[in-house]
């Protein structure tokens, strides 16, 4: 009761949060301290968590450290890798859907914001892939960049030359929240406002992937 009564607890304008991550630790312990206190910060802030399931690398640091603080914590995993041989022992609720791109709408339409902890290709492709949705006006949820010990300043240098050179919008570079610790990104995210051009210019192509990221139809094949 008093550690209740101790405890830091702070009301979020986010219902869930999706969390992109490495199925690596990566060689740095930062990396793993840091996914652990995105997970606390969540929990702090009575955030549940969405993530691609799974128990190997910062995906498994994350979520158990969301668990085990007594949020809910749903993971999406393609059925074709749910045996536990690959994804190991999950904690929290598991939904199997069809394929990856079944994962990414799901994840999406699942979550208030998005967050990318250090990672590989499959975190960098999940990143990109949100903040092009955003640029889009096919979602306007914030997205956050965890940039531990610097791991994304090159990415950050790489789209500042892009917006330099005439292929990213100035305008749109303002999508990705960028900080250095999880306390101060939730904090940007809880301020963040999308840019009002971006939700009214919903394109009419992209409206499949609105109606499944915002929830109001859903094709997804899930099992359980
Ligand atoms: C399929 C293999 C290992 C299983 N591990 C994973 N389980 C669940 N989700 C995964 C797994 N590996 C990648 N992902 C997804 O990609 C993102 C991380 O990829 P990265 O390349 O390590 O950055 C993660 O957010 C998941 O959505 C054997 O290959």
């Amino acid at each position: 009761m008093e550690d209740q009564v101790h405890k830091r607890s702070t009301s979020s304008r986010f219902r869930r949060v999706c969390v992109f991550c490495g199925s690596s630790t990566g060689k740095k312990p930062s990396y793993q301290l840091a996914a652990i206190q995105l997970g606390h910060e969540l929990v702090e802030r009575n955030i549940d968590l969405v993530y691609g399931g799974g128990s190997v690398g910062l995906m498994g640091l994350v979520s158990k450290a969301v668990y085990s603080g007594g949020r809910h914590v749903l993971g999406v995993v393609p059925w074709t890798i749910m045996p536990r041989e690959i994804i190991g022992e999950t904690v929290g609720e598991i939904k199997s859907v069809s394929g990856m791109h079944q994962r990414k709408a799901e994840m999406a339409k699942q979550a208030d914001a998005f967050i990318a902890l250090p990672g590989g290709y499959g975190t960098l492709e999940e990143l990109l892939e949100v903040i092009t949705w955003a640029q889009l006006g096919i979602h306007d949820k914030p997205v956050g960049l965890l940039n531990v010990d610097g791991y994304y300043n090159s990415l950050l240098s790489f789209i500042d030359k892009a917006v330099d050179e005439g292929f990213i919008m100035p305008s749109a570079r303002h999508i990705i929240v960028s900080a250095q610790t999880a306390h101060e990104l939730l904090s940007k995210l809880e301020e963040y406002e999308a840019m009002e051009d971006g939700a009214e210019q919903k394109l009419s192509w992209g409206m499949d992937q609105l109606q499944q990221i915002n929830g109001r139809s859903s094709n997804l094949e899930i099992s359980r």
